[in-house]
């Protein structure tokens, strides 16, 4: 049946193990649980949600309108199904320190690997486009200080992202992501870098796992794998890319739709029937359904 075969501690001790190997993880995100099953499927080592697909999937824009507990509930979604390490993107932390706290605490119980922080101020921006603020330095290192307080499993996992790098400069984004280090994160996203020289200059200047956002559309250019990997990053996210494509599709279907007034011309573009069943495992549902009470059947069984 669909769900997962580990239990979030040991997620959570996988991600930090994923983290400590020097390894890069490919992290794309999810658009809802099902997606989520496919990217471990397809061999990804991590999967993210996104408040960008999140606020999007809501038909709002990612400017802070969600609150902790919707996102928790999507992340308790995915994570009920996905045996990935599930890092979550949770904004500014939904207001003062105190609410950051409660979000980590949220998120543990959803059952998540680790969620992310940045030092914008409400309401945030996406993190590619002008006109950000960000908060004092010392306003986010309370913000990180409360989040690590928070924590229950100590394999949880925090990290901090400035969003410096576009208001303040290379510079002032390294320097804060030092300061938050020292308050407890335990990595950095360091978002909106320009070039692979500031990519490695972050590298060269932060001790910490650090994440690159390869975001569609955005400031930087699309590193590959093996670029990050020799510029020593820990992560390649891809955050918005599985929305986008599906997207992308619905777009082009509905239209095509629409103007041949049948979907024929569509099928070899559609996932079937029997590979939905599949992802969902429908068989072990229906062996259930007729007395083989086992609820450790599952895909591969
Ligand atoms: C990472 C991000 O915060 C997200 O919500 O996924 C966004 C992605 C995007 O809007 O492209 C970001 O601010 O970079």
């Amino acid at each position: 049946m669909l769900h997962t075969r580990t239990t979030p501690a040991e997620r959570r001790r996988a991600f930090r193990a994923q983290l400590a190997s020097g390894r890069l993880i490919r992290m794309p995100g999810a658009v809802n649980p099902l997606s989520a099953r496919l990217i471990q499927e397809t061999g990804f080592e991590a999967a993210y949600l996104s408040g960008a697909v999140f606020s999007a999937d809501l038909g709002l824009p990612d400017i802070g309108l969600t609150t902790s507990t919707e996102l928790a509930e999507r992340a308790r979604q995915i994570a009920r199904v996905c045996d990935l390490p599930l890092l979550v993107d949770a904004d500014t932390g939904f207001g003062e320190p105190m609410n950051a706290a409660r979000t980590v605490q949220l998120l543990e119980d959803a059952g998540v690997a680790g969620l992310h922080l940045e030092d914008q101020v409400n309401p945030k921006r996406c993190g590619h486009l002008d006109g950000k603020s960000v908060v004092p330095r010392a306003e986010m290192v309370r913000r990180v200080r409360a989040a690590v307080s928070a924590r229950r499993d100590a394999d949880f996992v925090i990290m901090a992202r400035t969003d410096a790098r576009a208001v303040e400069g290379l510079d002032a984004a390294i320097d804060r992501a030092k300061a938050y280090v020292e308050a407890g994160a335990d990595a950095v996203f360091p978002e909106a870098l320009a070039d692979e020289g500031e990519f490695a200059a972050f590298r060269a200047a932060v001790g910490v796992p650090l994440l690159a956002n390869m975001t569609e559309f955005g400031k930087g250019r699309l590193l590959t794998a093996q670029a990050l990997t020799d510029l020593g990053y820990n992560i390649a996210l891809y955050p918005v890319t599985l929305l986008r494509l599906a997207m992308g599709a619905v777009e082009d279907g509905l239209r095509t739709l629409a103007a041949e007034g049948t979907q024929a011309a569509l099928l070899p573009r559609m996932q079937t029937r029997s590979r939905l069943y599949e992802l969902l495992d429908y068989e072990a549902y229906s062996s259930f359904d007729s007395g083989v009470f086992d609820f450790t059947l599952g895909p591969g069984d």
